[in-house]
């Protein structure tokens, strides 16, 4: 690996902000103070159109806000944004673009990617989406003993499966379409196992999502399901169809069931939930005119990321916070806590968002990473999270937090008032209270009754979790993730950190295979710790 290139930890304006996060050591800047300053919520929050952003509670002055546009400005993050939504080749480990942002583009102007206009394709699969979820709602497609189609599968992992269900999740309120979704993911056969206690194999309809269609899980799991839905007198390719890249292995192939449809080689699985990936699964469950509305949600919040100022653009300030907690005041970990049950399935997709598109250890021109990158994501709904782990978050190891709140919940609220508050209300108390009780703190003279305060948060509002909204929520994840990619000078869309297991998994696979073959294979030429996990395999119990 080369020594010398640029890094951003190099920089002048890198060094300036190691010494002004020694100065934010001191105690008039403990968050107690900050927050009382006048002004301060005018001063540290931002709004476009439905999303508020309140970096108020982060432990940030104007003196740090102006060094970290500096540190936008020096890693020239506008530049590089634009390259990528305009498709040029911005993952260039794998010579692609990145043109999820082309996936909810409704604008007539071109997306070229080596001189060809990509908008076709992906209009021609929105139209394909549309028709094809119509057929479904409308009883025109019907499984092979003509049984209308109740039950969704998703057969997926990974990208090609965590937006989906996270999306799904957030709209269940909009699920009107009587159909039932079931995500088979975990090659575990306990996640197949109780699908198919759920399911009426008639009326089911399986979507195998895979971009490369090689992926093993994906694969077993799918021949699993096909598998099942013959043993039950169906023909098994009437109730299937597949999501996956042009020219990939399932690409029109035998196995890819009623229909397939394309997402492209310039959409990164992780990035992917607005392509076919989310689109089919969502159009059939939520109908495709609020997929549409998601799409347009997340469009908005693209046009605020490519063109608002520094200071005005929200995914760039809260990626430039991120960092300022990561790499200067030295959190290792963030979580992400939405008070609305609705985004429960948030956290783990910004987790494979961000630690799979961020957790990398060269820069994008190959040189060593002298500075983290990537942080731990982690997270839970409130109040549910205060329940669990909190303690940790207010008297233990420190971590900044997202906190997420909705102003209107999607259910009308009921006139049951238990403690006098609605339960809507009691909720907001606490998303109110836990933000200030981790700035502010408690003197006590007990020990184990202080707290410590100048814990760190942001809170992002929502008018309400609509369709758009959750398109805006998304985009806005996708958008921070990439620019603090770009600060980092990373390339945050390959992820070959995933191989190795793979790879090994796979030495193992043909070692199992032989003895499933041949009872007189045995492990005794592997190492002595694999040889026993081997052995416990086959043996179906520990050792007495
Ligand atoms: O869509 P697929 O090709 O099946 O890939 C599914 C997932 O598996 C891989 O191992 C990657 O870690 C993910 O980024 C990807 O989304």
């Amino acid at each position: 690996m080369a020594e010398n290139g640029f890094r951003i930890s190099k920089t002048p304006v890198w060094k300036k902000l190691k010494e002004h996060a020694e100065e934010m050591k001191k105690p008039e800047y403990h968050l107690k103070h900050l927050v009382q300053q006048k002004g301060r919520l005018a001063n540290f929050s931002l709004k476009n159109v439905d999303f508020f952003y309140d970096f108020s509670r982060q432990r940030v002055t104007e003196k740090t806000m102006d060094l970290l546009f500096e540190l936008a400005d020096t890693a020239d993050v506008h530049r590089k944004y634009r390259a990528m939504a305009e498709g040029q080749k911005v993952n260039v480990t794998e010579n692609r673009a990145a043109l999820h942002t082309a996936a909810r583009s409704f604008s007539s102007q071109s997306i070229l990617m080596d001189g060809k206009n990509v908008m076709g394709e992906i209009d021609a699969v929105r139209r394909q989406i549309r028709a094809f979820s119509e057929k479904v709602h409308n009883g025109t497609l019907r499984g092979s003993t003509g049984k209308v189609f109740r039950h969704i599968v998703v057969i997926g992992i990974g990208g090609s499966y965590l937006g989906t269900e996270f999306v799904a999740n957030a709209l269940f309120a909009f699920a009107d379409k009587g159909m039932e979704l079931h995500f088979l993911s975990n090659v575990d056969s306990h996640n197949f196992e109780t699908i198919k206690t759920k399911i009426d194999p008639e009326s089911t309809l399986c979507i195998v999502i895979s971009k490369s269609f090689t992926t093993v899980e994906t694969m077993a799991n799918a021949m699993q399901m096909k598998a099942y839905l013959s043993s039950c007198g169906l023909d098994a390719m009437k109730h299937c169809v597949t999501v996956t890249s042009k020219g990939s292995p399932g690409d029109k192939g035998e196995e890819s069931g009623i229909e397939t449809f394309h997402m492209f080689d310039f959409i990164g699985g992780r990035f992917s939930v607005t392509s076919a990936v989310g689109g089919v699964p969502l159009s059939l469950y939520l109908g495709y005119d609020r997929f549409d509305r998601f799409l347009e949600g997340a469009r908005e919040v693209d046009i605020h990321t490519k063109y608002a100022p520094s200071p005005e653009n929200i995914p760039l300030v809260s990626a430039l916070i991120g960092i300022w907690n990561n790499n200067f005041l030295g959190y290792q970990a963030q979580a992400v806590i939405p008070y609305a049950s609705p985004l429960s399935k948030l956290a783990p997709h910004i987790q494979q968002l961000n630690m799979e598109s961020n957790g990398k250890s060269v820069t994008i021109n190959n040189y060593d990473l002298d500075n983290s990158s990537g942080v731990i994501i982690f997270g839970e709904p409130g109040t549910n999270a205060q329940h669990s782990f909190f303690q940790l978050a207010h008297q233990g190891h420190p971590f900044p937090i997202d906190f997420i709140g909705v102003v209107s919940p999607q259910y009308p609220e009921g006139r049951c008032r238990p403690h006098g508050v609605s339960n809507h209300q009691e909720l907001w108390a606490n998303l109110i209270s836990q933000a200030t009780a981790l700035a502010v703190g408690k003197d006590a003279e007990e020990k184990t009754r202080f707290f410590q305060g100048n814990r760190p948060s942001s809170t992002i509002l929502l008018n309400d979790l609509s369709p758009a909204n959750v398109g805006r929520l998304l985009a806005y994840y996708e958008a921070q993730t990439v620019y603090k990619a770009f600060i980092w000078d990373i390339n945050p869309f390959d992820q070959f950190g995933v191989e190795l297991g793979k790879t090994i998994a796979n030495d193992l696979r043909k070692e199992i295979v032989s003895r499933n073959t041949n009872d007189g294979h045995n492990f005794k030429h592997m190492d002595e710790i694999t040889r026993f996990y081997l052995e416990r395999l086959f043996a179906g119990k520990l050792p007495e």
